[in-house]
């Protein structure tokens, strides 16, 4: 595909079935879907249907699954909640504010050869304002995403693919993983029927 002219998604639903037709082809050109996520303008009305809040943790509410190559859904983050340190399971990453904004630490895989314990080394602090899109991959290491507003709440839409449903979880102190199961709060804007916790525990 082009990836310099960008046909702008004018709605989510526009911006699934454009995100569909790219993920086709089992290549993922990464600068062409962030740059597609990145041209649909956030409107509330579009995905308010999805967003649903939880006071303990974040919420993660599946939107559509892609045919197949990817899961697409809406996390919603309450003042000051945030994930652990996680992986992605060798999937591609892609976050785009919805509302509100997100801030992401960045950090090493940590040396898992011997059971010592070693602090995990930080790299990088990035903020991300409504509309922008985040990329991460397990090549460029771990991240934790957190709402770091105590007033207002964020709203972020995730692209993984292949989709996943479980990940691991890092221990900053030890470096040590443990692994997690992912589950949704909701899907398709309905409650998902157990309704347990909406993220990994320790995420
Ligand atoms: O729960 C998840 O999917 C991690 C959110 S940050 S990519
Ligand atoms: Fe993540």
């Amino acid at each position: 595909c082009d990836t310099t002219k960008i046909d702008a998604p004018r709605t989510l639903e526009d911006l699934i079935n454009k995100l569909h037709k790219v993920f086709e082809d089992d290549e993922v050109n990464v600068e062409y879907v962030q740059k597609l996520m990145t041209s649909y303008e956030s409107n509330r009305t579009d995905w308010k249907k999805f967003a649903k809040f939880d006071r303990h943790r974040y919420t993660r509410n599946l939107v559509d699954e892609g045919n197949g190559k990817f899961n697409l859904m809406l996390l919603c983050w309450n003042e000051s909640q945030g994930s652990s340190i996680h992986s992605h399971a060798n999937s591609h990453c892609f976050m785009k504010v919805l509302d509100g904004s997100v801030q992401e630490q960045r950090f090493e895989w940590p040396n898992q050869s011997s059971d010592e314990q070693t602090q995990m080394k930080y790299i990088e602090t990035q903020k991300f304002k409504k509309n922008e899109t985040a990329y991460i991959c397990d090549e460029l290491g771990l991240h934790r995403v957190e709402n770091p507003s105590h007033s207002d709440k964020a709203v972020t839409l995730h692209l993984y693919s292949p989709a996943f449903d479980e990940c691991q979880c890092f221990d900053e102190k030890t470096g040590h993983s443990t692994s997690s199961t992912v589950t949704f709060w909701s899907k398709f804007g309905e409650r998902t029927p157990y309704g347990k916790c909406c993220a990994p525990v320790d995420m």
